[in-house]
């Protein structure tokens, strides 16, 4: 199968080089990007007027939380989790959560995502959709254990379960990470039989780390140090570790990420609804480390909307540092992109020549996005997921002209309806 993308503004390579170009897919892979592209295709998409840019990697989510959207608000996030999600959660079923996760497919499609790295329960159930949806998804069973030895192994059992299910559906696109929850959540033990699973069988790590400040309290208080120095200390990281929010980083946890090549998913929109804090992007960046972007899941943000994600990320630094040259627009741009891609070891972020062909198409026909005089510009500060009209993963059309090709939507709203009904 073949696409021919024409005329478009095309965000090119890893500088963000705008450029007037063809694009041409075959099979799964961008194969040409040229003007006046003169060959034949089984699909042609006439984007004049329209923006060519890489699909967004979003970095760190739980993509059947659009459930509880709305149940609760402005809250900080121990009392949020404790005495709100946790027992909403506690009612979930494969059924409940596999609704959830077509709801979360249908948000991340329609607003230009292509690849995700998500946490949750059932995710067998999510595997399922994502395998459907034709996203590209990196799962992860969230582990929690609070200390419990039977509940290690439990927990480390349905890891492996899920593991296996993901693999033998044998998909390029569909991919298994170990997900224990976080430092406070999770014993050492536990912790170390993650390490030695993920080296034993080269999947990647993502875990929520030094959050909050009351995050920090507890483990100073249980460990004597801090969340990034105890996972040092036990081994832990790597650079196949994604950690979440790294909000209360301190200069020595920002050399110990660094050194071990380890990357972190900025959450900006969680990290001020829960009043959570404001991580040190700038540190992280000027000592090298890998960061990329997420929004959490949608009970937090709330949606999973990575274009707005990057305006509030590029807002959000400036007003913290004072500065308006911090988070520029091409810096996000590229955590939202290519840091994530990074992250996930994929050829994936960039429209170039032998990537993968994941791609979202966005419509600057539109008076919020003219004059025309800034691309990278318009993406982070003026455009929002409702302009993104075409979503391209893998080389295949998941949503032309904003009709959802994979995914039945009218069917999914009136699901999640039912569902939540069922379950509040
Ligand atoms: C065990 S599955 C994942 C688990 O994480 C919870 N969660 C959602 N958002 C956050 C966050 O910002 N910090 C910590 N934990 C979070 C989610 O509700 C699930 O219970
Ligand atoms: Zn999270």
């Amino acid at each position: 199968m073949s696409i021919l993308i024409k005329n478009g503004y095309v965000v090119y390579g890893e500088n963000l080089e705008v450029i007037k170009a063809d694009v041409l897919i075959e099979s799964n892979k961008i194969v040409e990007v040229a003007k006046n592209i003169n060959k034949s295709a089984d699909t042609v998409i006439d984007a004049k007027g329209k923006v060519v840019s890489p699909g967004f990697v979003n970095l760190h989510t739980h993509s059947p939380m659009g459930l509880f959207r709305g149940l609760a608000d402005d809250l900080p996030l121990m009392d949020w989790l404790r005495e709100h999600i946790w027992p909403k959660e506690a009612k979930l079923t494969r059924e409940y959560t596999k609704v959830g996760a077509y709801l979360g497919a249908l948000e991340m499609i329609k607003s230009g995502t292509t690849t995700f790295v998500d946490m949750y329960f059932f995710m067998d159930a999510v595997a399922e959709v994502t395998l459907e949806s034709g996203l590209r998804g990196y799962l992860s069973y969230g582990m929690i254990d609070l200390g419990d030895p039977e509940k290690t192994e439990k927990e480390v059992n349905e890891a492996l379960r899920i593991m296996k299910f993901i693999d033998e559906l044998d998909s390029d696109r569909v991919h298994f990470v170990f997900g224990p929850h976080a430092p406070y959540t999770c014993s050492i033990a536990l912790l170390k039989e993650v390490r030695r699973l993920a080296n034993e069988h080269g999947k990647l790590i993502t875990i929520h780390v030094s959050e909050t400040m009351a995050e920090i309290g507890q483990i100073a208080e249980r460990y004597g140090k801090s969340p990034v120095v105890l996972l040092d200390d036990i081994g832990f990281l790597a650079d196949d570790v994604i950690i979440a929010h790294g909000v209360w980083l301190d200069s020595r946890d920002i050399q110990i990420l660094a050194r071990h090549g380890v990357t972190v998913a900025h959450n900006p929109a969680s990290n001020m609804k829960l009043a959570s804090g404001v991580m040190p992007l700038q540190r992280l960046l000027n000592a090298g480390v890998n960061v990329g972007l997420g929004t959490d899941g949608s009970a937090s943000n709330n949606n999973l909307d990575m274009l707005e994600e990057m305006k509030l990320a590029a807002l959000l630094h400036k007003v913290h540092n004072l500065n308006p040259t911090v988070a520029d627009a091409r810096t996000v741009f590229k955590m939202a992109t290519q840091n994530g891609a990074r992250a996930l070891g994929l050829k994936a972020g960039m429209i170039r020549e032998s990537y993968l062909a994941d791609i979202a198409i966005i419509d600057f026909n539109k008076p919020h996005l003219r004059p025309i005089n800034n691309v990278i510009s318009h993406l982070v500060y003026s455009a929002n997921g409702n302009d993104v009209e075409t979503t391209i993963v893998d080389g295949k059309v998941l949503m032309l002209d904003r009709e959802l090709l994979t995914l039945d939507e009218e069917k999914i709203l009136n699901d999640t309806e039912r569902v939540i009904g069922e379950l509040t």
